[in-house]
């Protein structure tokens, strides 16, 4: 990936409208979800949503700023932790150099982690909305992995990444919700938004076919 950075000083700004779109959509339910951008590669630092907040009602103090080994470099206030979930952004930084994380919880992301959660991924082929995730190809069809919600965050930041997959650019965690990311927080959405609407989409089909 070619990852923009956002700018230190933008980061706040950034997350907020990024919140308060995913927000609109009911995507950030019950303090649930968290957000992050890199604000820079070497070494890694990146501004994230802060533990416990209300992601539908963040504002900038609600972002926190932390270097790969999850240490405060930054907190309007010092009582406010970053995410629960940090590690599993700093480990896909880490990994794939992207710009922009977001992980939210939906009904229909917790659904199809559930419903295939045997199959190991959730298929998705002959659908015009793949093109969305950067797939043209005529026979597109990707696999969206699936891993078990483990309660050792830094476990599950393993399983998140071991199970990326190229050219997908997102995990499933079963009955929990995704990790999307993308190079800018513009590509992150709208894969985010690809993904849950092909949830939705699939989910729907297999109940229509009975
Ligand atoms: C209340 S949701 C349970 C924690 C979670 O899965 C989540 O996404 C929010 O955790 P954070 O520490 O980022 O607020
Ligand atoms: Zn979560």
């Amino acid at each position: 990936m070619a990852e923009t950075l956002t700018p230190w000083r933008d980061a706040p700004q950034v997350l907020c409208a990024l919140a308060d779109e995913l927000a609109a959509k009911g995507w950030l339910p019950a303090t649930s979800g968290n957000l992050s951008v890199c604000v820079r590669q070497h070494p890694l630092a990146l501004a994230i949503t802060r533990s416990g907040a209300d992601k539908q009602h963040l504002t900038p103090p609600d972002v926190i700023y932390v270097d790969s080994e999850l240490r405060v470099l930054d907190a309007v206030d010092p009582s406010h932790r970053p995410s629960a979930e940090t590690i599993v952004h700093t480990k896909l930084y880490q990994a794939l150099s992207c710009g922009c994380i977001l992980h939210v919880h939906t009904v229909y992301n917790n659904l199809a982690s559930e419903v295939y959660f045997a199959e190991g991924a959730v298929s998705i082929a002959g659908h015009e909305l793949l093109k969305a995730l950067d797939h043209w190809e005529p026979d597109a069809c990707i696999q969206v992995p699936i891993v078990e919600n483990l309660h050792d965050i830094p476990a599950l930041a393993d399983a998140v990444l071991a199970a990326v997959r190229p050219g997908v650019p997102g995990v499933l965690v079963r009955n929990h919700g995704i990790y999307a990311w993308g190079d800018t927080p513009a590509a992150a959405k709208r894969y985010l938004e690809a993904f849950e609407f092909l949830f939705q989409y699939v989910l729907t089909l297999r109940l229509l076919r009975g």
